[in-house]
C-alpha cells in the first residue's frame, strides 16, 4: 500500500497517522491517551515508545540513514533469519534481511488507550536470493503504557525451517556508564569480546566496557536500572531462550558510521532472542511466537 492507501485504510484521528520522510520511507505516527511510539513498514521497525509522562524509553540514532534497503540505527531492529553474521557458510546482510525489507500494515485497532498494530512480511526478491522462500512472519505490536511486541514464525515449507530472530532493542539511559541489568546471574554467556568465551554471570551485570555477550538458555525476566535517569526498565519475555547484552563503548563505537561519537552513552541493548544453541527449528506446517512486554517505572 502507498501513504494514501494506508491513510484511507487505516488512519484513526488523533490516533494513527501516517507519513514519509524525504528519502521515501513511510512511518506510522501513533498517539493513544497512554503513550506516542513512530513504527517505520521499513522493518516493521518501532523507532520510539513513550508513556505519558515519561522520557522515551527507546533510543533512536541521530545519524541513522533512514533509506530504503538500510538499517536503522536504535528503536528496535527485528533480526531474522539469522542474528548478526550469518555462519550457515553463506553470505548475507548483518542480522538477516527482515529489518531491511519493506513490512505491511494488516491491522490497526484502537482498544481503551491501546492501539493493536499486526505487520507481515513473505517472502520477497531478497528473501528468495538468500535462500528462504517458505515462511511467514506476523509482528504484533501493542502500543499503550507498555509495550508488547510479538513476533510470529511460521513454516511454510514441507522441510524444517531453522532461523535465529531478535528483537534488537536499544533502551534509551540517561548515562549508560551508570546501567546495571538483574536477571542473569548464574547465567552462561558467550563473550564475543573474548573469542566466544564461555563466562558465567555472576551478579548484576554492570555496564563498565565494550560489552557483547550472548546470554544462553534463559527465558528470565531483565530488569534495566537507569541510575542517572532514576528509573528501571522491566522486560519480561516468552518463547525466548537468550538474551543479548550490547553496547560499543567509547573504544567500539567509531566503527558505527551511523553512530554520533558520545551516543552509545545513550543506550543499553538488551535482546530478546532466540540465537547459537537456542536457534529454533520448526517443522513443515508450524508455528513459533516470541514476546516481550516492556515496561517503565520512575525509581
Ligand atoms: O551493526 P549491527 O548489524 O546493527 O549490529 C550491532 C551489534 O548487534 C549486537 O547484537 C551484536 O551482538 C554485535 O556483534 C553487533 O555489532
Amino acid at each position: 500500500m502507498d501513504l494514501a492507501q494506508l491513510v484511507e485504510h487505516f488512519a484513526i484521528p488523533g490516533v494513527l497517522a501516517f507519513n514519509q520522510t524525504p528519502t521515501g520511507l513511510i512511518y506510522a505516527s501513533i498517539t493513544t491517551p497512554a503513550a506516542s511510539a513512530t513504527i517505520y513498514l521499513l522493518g516493521a521497525h518501532v523507532a520510539h515508545w513513550q508513556p505519558v509522562g515519561e522520557r522515551p524509553v527507546i533510543f533512536l540514532g541521530h545519524k541513522s540513514d533512514f533509506a530504503p534497503g538500510k538499517p536503522i540505527r536504535g528503536g528496535v531492529p527485528l533480526a531474522f533469519p539469522w542474528f548478526a553474521t550469518r555462519h550457515d557458510g553463506k553470505t548475507g546482510p548483518s542480522h538477516g534481511f527482515a529489518r531491511i525489507q519493506p513490512w505491511t500494515l494488516a491491522f490497526a485497532a484502537l482498544t481503551g488507550d491501546e492501539l493493536h498494530l499486526t505487520f507481515t512480511l513473505g517472502p520477497t526478491q531478497m528473501s528468495r536470493d538468500l535462500g528462504f522462500d517458505n515462511f511467514r512472519l506476523a509482528y504484533k505490536v501493542t502500543v499503550g503504557r507498555t509495550l508488547t511486541l510479538q513476533l510470529t514464525v511460521a513454516n511454510e515449507a514441507s522441510t524444517p525451517l531453522v532461523f535465529e530472530e531478535a528483537m534488537h532493542t536499544y533502551y534509551a539511559m540517561a548515562d549508560v556508564r551508570e546501567a546495571t541489568i538483574t536477571g542473569l546471574d548464574g547465567v552462561t554467556y558467550l563473550d564475543k569480546n573474548d573469542h566466544f568465551a564461555p563466562k558465567v554471570q555472576h551478579g548484576p551485570v554492570i555496564m563498565a566496557g565494550m560489552t557483547d555477550r550472548v546470554y544462553q538458555n534463559t527465558a528470565a525476566t531483565c530488569v534495566l536500572h537507569d541510575a542517572a535517569g532514576k528509573r528501571r526498565i522491566t522486560v519480561e519475555k516468552t518463547g525466548s531462550n537468550t538474551t543479548v547484552v550490547w553496547n560499543p563503548w567509547d573504544n567500539g563505537s567509531s566503527a558505527f558510521t551511523d553512530l554520533e561519537p558520545t551516543e552509545w552513552r545513550e543506550f543499553l541493548c538488551c535482546e530478546t532472542v532466540n540465537a547459537g544453541v537456542n536457534t529454533i527449528t520448526l517443522a513443515p506446517g508450524a508455528v513459533h511466537s516470541m514476546q516481550a512486554h516492556i515496561s517503565v517505572e520512575k525509581v
